[in-house]
């Protein structure tokens, strides 16, 4: 698909459609729509925001190219008087006193924000089921999950609710729930863009990134918020992605893939027969394709839910009804913290914060902490013997096609497993991107780090080629 947001400027500017209208009209889409995807509509500020594009377009003034574009936001990032609840009962009426600063920078450039989007609480799930909003629906088809964790970020893509979102990916959470509705999602190399202001779940692989339905807006998006913050010490400067240069497939030659992943006795018939059939059209195209080894999925997933549960068992302890949040009273200050986390807390929150409680606790992080973080290191080493060999590496987003809505909160530890193909990518602090392939689950591209360009690149080449 063409970019929605170069359309939709032309629109404004040739005054074809007014800014008011457009954001009216996807209002009214959120508002009714099924899919459970709202958290909190920003109905208010979205239309202020939208009669001043309208004045400046009357008065004869350019507008930027986000100007009047209207978008979505996860609600886990701080918009400053916005509810954000992380979809948790715990932070139900919280209000953002400050706003992220990757919104801060898209609201700089005149986005409209209209939508604080259901997700999985605090980020805990591949499904988006995890939330006292109600299961979100899959765009394509409402039995199915749409995703997760950042579902009602993706499904309002999906649907044309909302131009573009920002979710958030910590092992898969952008680019899984981006490959189930069939629409394009970024998590970009990590510090790529500033953490500051989003609900903390794993700091080390925590990352912001958007939604979008075509190569383009992933790339204007992503040019606005990317950059240093003195706020976030992780994050670096990068060089803007230029439209041009990623339209080229200049500098790639070579494409690996895993061979355990494809080979696996997990993966579903369909999407092995989609990938094989994507790797062959790619060889056609005069590119060399090699096999790699890599770890085992079982590895993979322990190590990232090993480390993700202790850095979230950690983050979420500040929250215990005294600063923040949704306090229930006991007898004494103790009751008070164990009654107000215990009753506000989801099953897979608690489930996540005595895990890892568990691995950090004395006696325990040496042989389970200390190894997750060695075995991170391991595939991370791994990945820069890969990047050695080839240029790309290629990927499904998943071993399964989108569970029916219920399935997975039957079985955690399968819902874990689904994640056995985006996680790798997380610990590596890799950026990778979902691209479509016309079915429920999509093709994952990853290039070495900060090499966020290449990505956009073979995604473009991938359009025209499968
Ligand atoms: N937050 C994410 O990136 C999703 C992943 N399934 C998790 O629960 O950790």
């Amino acid at each position: 698909m063409s970019s929605q947001i170069l359309k939709i400027h032309q629109q404004l500017v040739n005054k074809e459609i007014t800014c008011t209208d457009l954001v009216q009209e996807k209002l009214e889409l959120l508002s009714q729509n099924t899919h459970n995807t709202v958290n909190s509509l920003l109905s208010d500020k979205a239309l202020k925001l939208a009669a001043k594009v309208d004045k400046k377009i009357a008065k004869g003034e350019n507008i930027g190219l986000l100007e009047g574009i209207p978008f979505g936001i996860k609600d886990v990032y701080m918009v400053q008087g916005t509810t954000t609840t992380a979809s948790s009962n715990l932070l139900k009426n919280y209000k953002s006193a400050y706003t992220a600063t990757a919104i801060q920078k898209l609201l700089d450039a005149g986005a409209i924000p209209l939508v604080k989007e259901n997700c999985d609480s605090f980020g805990h799930g591949s499904s988006s089921e995890n939330t006292i909003f109600g299961a979100v629906k899959n765009a394509v088809n409402p039995e199915l999950v749409g995703g997760g964790s950042s579902g009602g970020s993706a499904v309002n893509v999906a649907k044309d609710y909302t131009v573009f979102s920002i979710g958030g990916d910590t092992g898969g959470s952008i680019r899984q729930p981006a490959g189930y509705n069939n629409i394009y999602g970024l998590k970009p190399t990590y510090g790529r863009i500033s953490r500051y202001g989003i609900m903390a779940y794993a700091s080390s692989t925590d990352c912001v990134g958007p939604i979008a339905k075509s190569v383009e807006d992933i790339r204007i998006v992503l040019n606005v918020m990317s950059g240093k913050d003195l706020k976030d010490q992780t994050t670096y400067a990068s060089a803007e992605i230029d439209a041009d240069t990623i339209k080229t497939s200049e500098g790639i030659k070579t494409v690996g893939y895993f061979k355990n992943f494809i080979e696996s006795d997990a993966i579903s018939p369909e999407i092995k027969a989609d990938f094989l059939s994507a790797i062959e059209k790619i060889k056609a195209k005069g590119i060399e394709v090699k096999t790699l080894d890599f770890f085992e999925s079982n590895t993979l997933v322990s190590t990232y839910y090993t480390l993700a549960m202790a850095e979230t068992a950690s983050n979420l302890s500040r929250l215990d009804g005294t600063n923040y949040g949704n306090r229930i009273e006991a007898e004494n200050l103790k009751e008070t913290y164990a009654v107000t986390r215990s009753e506000n807390f989801s099953e897979e929150t608690k489930r996540r914060i005595v895990g890892g409680n568990q691995v950090l606790s004395q006696g325990f992080s040496d042989a389970i902490y200390l190894k997750g973080l060695a075995l991170r290191d391991a595939i991370a080493n791994n990945f820069e013997d890969d990047f050695k060999k080839v240029d790309i590496i290629l990927s499904p987003v998943t071993p399964n096609t989108p569970p029916k809505i219920g399935d997975s909160l039957k079985d955690p530890h399968a819902m874990y497993l689904s994640d056995a193909y985006t996680v790798g990518f997380s610990l590596g602090q890799l950026p990778t991107l979902t691209v479509p392939q016309g079915t429920e689950t999509g093709l994952q591209i990853t290039a070495a780090k900060q090499n966020d360009e290449l990505v956009l690149k073979f995604a473009n080449f991938l359009k025209d080629t499968i």
